[in-house]
């Protein structure tokens, strides 16, 4: 058998660096592929950048998600930010090198989005740049390092997570790198496979900012902040609440918005009719809303034991309930978070509506 030295140094070197990796980044792994799946099933979309080498890293990810990785499922949102020559040209030419990446993260970055920062020594300027500019834009980071993970892993918040590869050689990082690009996209497979059968090639449906599990919303909503929360009945939707949902969606980053259970309705004693229309029909309806990111349920008398579990920022409800009253004011302003009572700009009820309606009988 011919063996060759330099392709046996390469392999074994690349092999160890990639054994390491298996044990050291087992629970940082874990949660970048969860928050990635949350952020694309919220309709968040992926950023991703970095330089030569990680360059390609950063265009291999957003081709898997953009077309697919080894399984059918719906296309996803993701844009390398190193492939339009004319943009990085005139950025560098007219500001700076350092400027390519954050400059289009200004110009695409949502909240919520992920920024996928690649660079192996953690100090490339223009990454740095992007990572500074995404998290002004209410984005979270998913950074994939080496060496000591420089100046990026210095940046981090919270909200972000470091894959950083245990290596100190720029190509045995690289090497990873691409293991972890394929074992994230394949997470994403099957999370979208189950959500999506593979002959459903449509963009997502409103249904998806459907939360029934708190967990999931949870994970979902946690690093969107300003993170707004309501909660109501919602029953026969009225010019009324979308007004009011519109302004609560303003106060902050992401709306979520809980509603009674049809059981937990009856047990408010609006009347026997009372809910009209079923819990699993109200949430459609709102989630149909572009004001609202997320919609859940709650089988409590009470949303408190949610609001608890979120930790929204921001605590609305509509102006008939004076701040004092709201439900879990005190949870959300021990964190130093505001609570609103916004009044109704038009004056419509769910209830005198349908008195109109019945009066209104032959
Ligand atoms: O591919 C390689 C080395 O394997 C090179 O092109 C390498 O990516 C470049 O030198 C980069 O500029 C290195 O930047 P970084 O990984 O430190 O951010
Ligand atoms: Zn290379």
């Amino acid at each position: 058998m011919i063996r060759n030295n330099a392709l046996d140094a390469a392999l074994r070197a690349s092999i160890h660096s990639k054994e390491r990796s298996a044990e050291m980044l087992a629970a940082p792994f874990a949660s970048a592929s969860t928050r990635l799946v949350a952020t694309l099933r919220a309709g968040g979309q992926v950023l991703s950048c970095g330089n030569g080498g990680s360059s390609g890293d950063a265009q291999h990810l957003a081709s898997e998600l953009v077309n697919r990785f080894e399984s059918n499922r719906m296309a996803l949102p993701a844009i390398a930010l190193s492939t339009d020559s004319s943009v990085l040209t005139a950025i560098a030419n007219d500001a700076s090198y350092a400027r390519v990446f954050a400059r289009q993260v200004e110009a695409l970055g949502k909240p919520g989005d992920c920024l996928v920062a690649f660079s192996t020594s953690g100090n490339s300027e223009n990454v740095v740049e992007a990572i500074r500019s995404a998290q002004a834009r209410g984005m979270w980071i998913l950074a994939m390092t080496g060496k000591d993970g420089g100046q990026m892993a210095g940046l981090l918040g919270s909200a972000d997570i470091e894959l950083r590869v245990p290596d100190n050689s720029t190509a045995r990082i690289q090497e990873v790198h691409l293991v972890l690009i394929h074992a994230l996209c394949a997470e994403v497979d099957t999370a979208f496979a189950e959500d999506f059968p593979l002959t459903d090639q449509t963009t997502p449906s409103f249904s998806s900012k459907i939360l029934r599990d708190w967990d999931t919303l949870q994970q979902a909503c946690s690093y969107r902040r300003p993170l707004v929360f309501t909660n109501g009945v919602f029953d026969v939707l009225h010019r009324g609440h979308v007004q009011y949902l519109a302004e609560a969606r303003s106060e902050g980053a992401c709306l979520v918005l809980a509603v009674n259970s049809d059981a937990s309705v009856r047990r408010l004693g609006k009347g026997a009719d009372r809910p009209i229309n079923p819990q699993d029909d109200r949430m459609a309806v709102l989630a149909a809303l572009q004001s609202v990111d997320f919609v859940t349920v709650f089988d409590e008398d009470t949303p408190l034991p949610l609001i608890q579990k979120l930790q929204p920022d921001v605590l609305v409800k509509g102006g008939d309930w004076p701040v004092e009253h709201i439900v879990g004011a005190s949870v959300v302003q021990a964190r130093g978070g505001r609570v609103l009572s916004i009044p109704f700009r038009h004056q419509r009820s769910t209830s005198t509506l349908l008195e109109k309606i019945r009066n209104s009988r032959p």
